[in-house]
Parts: C-alpha cells; sequence; structure tokens
C-alpha cells in the first residue's frame, strides 16, 4: 500500500491524472516541489512554537471563548467532549472576520508582529498551492474551465481557516487528534519532522504517513466528497502521540464562502451513480457541524443525505 507523492514540477496532464487517482482511492496524496517558499514555512513554524511556549494564562488570551472554531483550545476539540493531547491556535483567513489572522494577532503575547506576518504570508503561499491543485483537480475531471473549483477559495469571503496543532512530547501511542474527516474542500497540511500522522485506507486499516517536512500533505474534505457525488473519498485521519519530540502541524482548511451552494459537479450524477446528497450552503453544513451534538467522529452528513427524513 503506498501513498502518492506528487511531484507539481513534472507534466501537468500527468499530474492531474495523479490527483484524481489519489482522490478517488483514499482521498489523500502528498505534494512535493510546491512552490510555497521554505522561509515562510519555517517562519511561521517558528512563531508557532514561540506562542505554544507562552504560559497557559497568556495563551487563553487567545481562546477558548472565541466563536467556534477559532482561538486558542487545549486538549478538548469540538464542544461535544472529544478531547485529544495537542494544543491548538485556529484563526479565520477572511480578512473581514473578527477571528482573523489581524486582530487574532493582537491577543497573542510577544512577536505579535512577527507571528501575524508569518501567518499571513504562509496563508497566501499555500492558498495559492490550494488553486493551483484545484485547477489540476478540474482538469484531471474533464471541466474546460478550472473556475469550477478554484473560485470557491479565491472568493474574497472564503471560509478557509489556518489551525496550529501542537502535540507536546507523549510516547505511549495516545489519541493526538481523533478519526475525523475535515469538512472543507481541500486540507494541505505541513508537520515538523515527527511522526504522528495516519489515514485510513479501508477494511479496519489505518497506515502512518511518514513524516516530511518539506511536502504538504493533501486531505479531500466533506465539501468535495458531496461536489464530486461521492466519486472522491474524504478521508479519515488522526494523529497519534508517540515522540519524545514535539510536533507541530500546520493546517490550512480550503472553504467556499458561507453562502455558497454545494451540489454535485456536472456529469458526477449517472446511472451508476445516484445523487447522494442534496444540495446545501457551506453555511448550513459548518451550522450543523458546530451547533448540534456530533462527535468528531461521526457522519456529518446526515440531514442532507438524499431521502434523509429533515430534508
Ligand atoms: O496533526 C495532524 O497530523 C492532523 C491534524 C488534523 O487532522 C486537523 O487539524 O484537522
Ligand atoms: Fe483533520
Amino acid at each position: 500500500m503506498t501513498i502518492t507523492e506528487i511531484d507539481l514540477s513534472e507534466n501537468k496532464g500527468k499530474v492531474a491524472m495523479q490527483i484524481v487517482r489519489a482522490c478517488e482511492q483514499y482521498g489523500f496524496f502528498t505534494v512535493v516541489n510546491h512552490g510555497v517558499p521554505d522561509d515562510v514555512i519555517q517562519t511561521l513554524e517558528y512563531e508557532s512554537f514561540h506562542f505554544f511556549s507562552r504560559p497557559m494564562s497568556e495563551k487563553m488570551a487567545a481562546g477558548p471563548d472565541h466563536v467556534k472554531p477559532y482561538g486558542y483550545g487545549c486538549n478538548t476539540i469540538g464542544p461535544n467532549g472529544d478531547v485529544g493531547r495537542l494544543e491548538y491556535l485556529t484563526l479565520s483567513t477572511n480578512p473581514s472576520s473578527p477571528q482573523s489572522i489581524i486582530p487574532m494577532s493582537q491577543l497573542i503575547p510577544k512577536r505579535r508582529l512577527e507571528f501575524c506576518n508569518a501567518a499571513c504570508e504562509y496563508v497566501d503561499g499555500v492558498r495559492k498551492l490550494t488553486c493551483m491543485l484545484l485547477s489540476l483537480t478540474a482538469r484531471g475531471l474533464g471541466f474546460d474551465k478550472a473556475s469550477i473549483l478554484t473560485d470557491l477559495i479565491r472568493n474574497d469571503n472564503s471560509d478557509s481557516i489556518l489551525r496550529l496543532n501542537h502535540y507536546p512530547p507523549s510516547i505511549d501511542n495516545g489519541i493526538g487528534f481523533g478519526e475525523h474527516s475535515d469538512p472543507q474542500i481541500f486540507t494541505l497540511l505541513r508537520s515538523n519532522d515527527v511522526p504522528g500522522l495516519q489515514i485510513y485506507v479501508g477494511n479496519d486499516e489505518w497506515i502512518s504517513v511518514p513524516p516530511n517536512p518539506s511536502a504538504f500533505c493533501v486531505f479531500v474534505g466533506d465539501t468535495l466528497h458531496a461536489m464530486t457525488n461521492g466519486r472522491f473519498v474524504s478521508v479519515r485521519h488522526r494523529a497519534i502521540t508517540n515522540s519524545s519530540e514535539p510536533r507541530m502541524s500546520i493546517a490550512f482548511f480550503g472553504a467556499p464562502s458561507l453562502e455558497e451552494w454545494i451540489y454535485a459537479l456536472p456529469g458526477m450524477v449517472t446511472p451508476n451513480r445516484p445523487l447522494l446528497y442534496n444540495p446545501f450552503t457551506w453555511g448550513q453544513y459548518k451550522a450543523n457541524l458546530y451547533s448540534g451534538t456530533l462527535r468528531l467522529a461521526d457522519d456529518r452528513f446526515g440531514i442532507f443525505r438524499v431521502g434523509s427524513s429533515s430534508t
């Protein structure tokens, strides 16, 4: 069983096909030669370690009382009782949100300007990379216009998120971040050289993704799964803590605007692949995710599924 590693410096037609195949198989691949400058990545990692090294009283200024899912959190994930051995900081990338990088940086102790600049530059780089991957995905799926996917993220009101996850050392195979799929379109995650990430590949099997600081891990999220009417897998994944070194992962969750309607793209519904989900807006999906009683590992498509009693 091998994880697809995609070299973005290779022929674009070939890369587009590789992406589609990987999204169909596991909903997961890694990319190298991705174009996000190494110093941008290193700087944000440095600032993130600095933030998490501050006393709890200082970190708490950035949470946990912010609008879900934003702000600082420690050991709890989401509002419904999920726990993990990590601390994290979640920021909106939409400049008009009060929870976005610039206003939230004001709450970050010491080095606030350095943190803010590093996070903004990082988001700039990963957003471009996400657009490139979506453009290649559109091509691989046979669409003439890449904008059918890239416009979702390019939209000024894109609800994309940046999250820094810090896993303190722990050497007993504990759950750092429990099993889940990401709700958005694509997640781009990069970690330091410490293992922990595992993905589900079916048949009760989980495989460990070897850490590669010069690569990004790419996860298909629930939204892209719905847009492809189930052709792409929204990959279940988790993080295990089992190292004497701290692990830092930085995730960019590429999402549409709250008002955007999510529905099966042209050609995705066929006699062999009947429609799975009724159209919904990203805002509706998100509200269902955070306002109800859903746990991290639960299926979130319930009320949106064709034939569900609530639709
Ligand atoms: O840290 C990791 O490797 C996984 C984190 C994750 O799945 C998430 O932030 O959604
Ligand atoms: Fe995730």
